[in-house]
């Protein structure tokens, strides 16, 4: 089933996500647009990177809809991968690498990395091996690709701020504006307050389950 040509969105319609056969949440709707940021919250536990991994299409116990550009899933996947830039909750940072090495590993030219790894202040670690770099920094050498020319469209983000510092936050907040100014999207999570615009916000709490209703399908006490 295709949708209207020209539809260039990443749109959720009535997802229900499970976790080990729990659910999560359900009933969820939403649809990022180009130029637009959404910012996934909710408590510690409430499934906001089961979503994120379900939208990136390594979970697929869900219901409901999710369609790239007009395609259902699973049949966008490949589609939706091409444009995809994700960055998960440990980063994909390889720690027996440099910051230097991680981003050639994902493709960019020594100059092109360099640069990147300017604009995210590690400029003279560049061949330090990252096990020897703090939290703080690894998260830099991820977000580094978020620097390197011919970004994908789509950004998934699972927890881009944690570990960063003030001027780093601001920082990433300021690329994440840049790529929206140029069309690009922005889907994330954050705990804290994210300062990028256009930005909506969806909160698991809205769509978690009743309790007797999970007491119904035999979950909880
Ligand atoms: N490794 C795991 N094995 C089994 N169940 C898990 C595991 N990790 C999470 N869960 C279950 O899935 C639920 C959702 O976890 P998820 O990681 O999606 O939450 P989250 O909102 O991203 O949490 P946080 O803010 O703490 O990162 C948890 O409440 C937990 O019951």
């Amino acid at each position: 089933m295709t949708e209207a040509v020209g539809d260039r969105a990443l749109c959720a319609r009535d997802l229900a996500c499970e976790r080990d056969g729990r659910v999560l949440f359900a009933g969820l709707g939403f649809r990022l647009e180009p130029g637009m940021a959404l910012q996934i919250v909710g408590a510690n536990g409430a499934g906001k990177s089961t979503l994120i991994r379900t939208l990136i299409g390594t979970s697929s116990d869900y219901t409901g809809s999710i369609l790239w550009q007009g395609v259902p899933f699973p049949e966008a996947l490949p589609a939706l991968r091409a444009s995809l830039l994700y960055i998960g909750h440990n980063a994909g940072v390889r720690r027996g690498l440099s910051p230097l090495e991680n981003l050639a590993w994902y493709g960019a030219s020594a100059g092109d990395a360099m640069s990147a790894l300017e604009s995210v202040g590690l400029y003279g670690f560049e061949d330090v091996l990252c096990q020897q770099l703090s939290a703080g920094q690894n998260r830099r050498v991820a977000l580094a690709r978020l620097y390197l020319p011919d970004a994908p469209s789509l950004w998934i983000l699972d927890e881009p701020l944690a570990a960063l510092d003030v001027a780093g936050v601001a920082s990433l907040e300021a690329q994440m504006t840049r790529h929206l100014q140029r069309g690009g999207s922005v889907l994330l999570t954050s705990h804290q307050p994210v300062a990028v615009a256009p930005l909506q916000k969806v909160d698991l709490a809205t769509f978690q389950v009743p309790t007797e209703a999970l007491q119904e399908q035999g979950y909880g006490g």
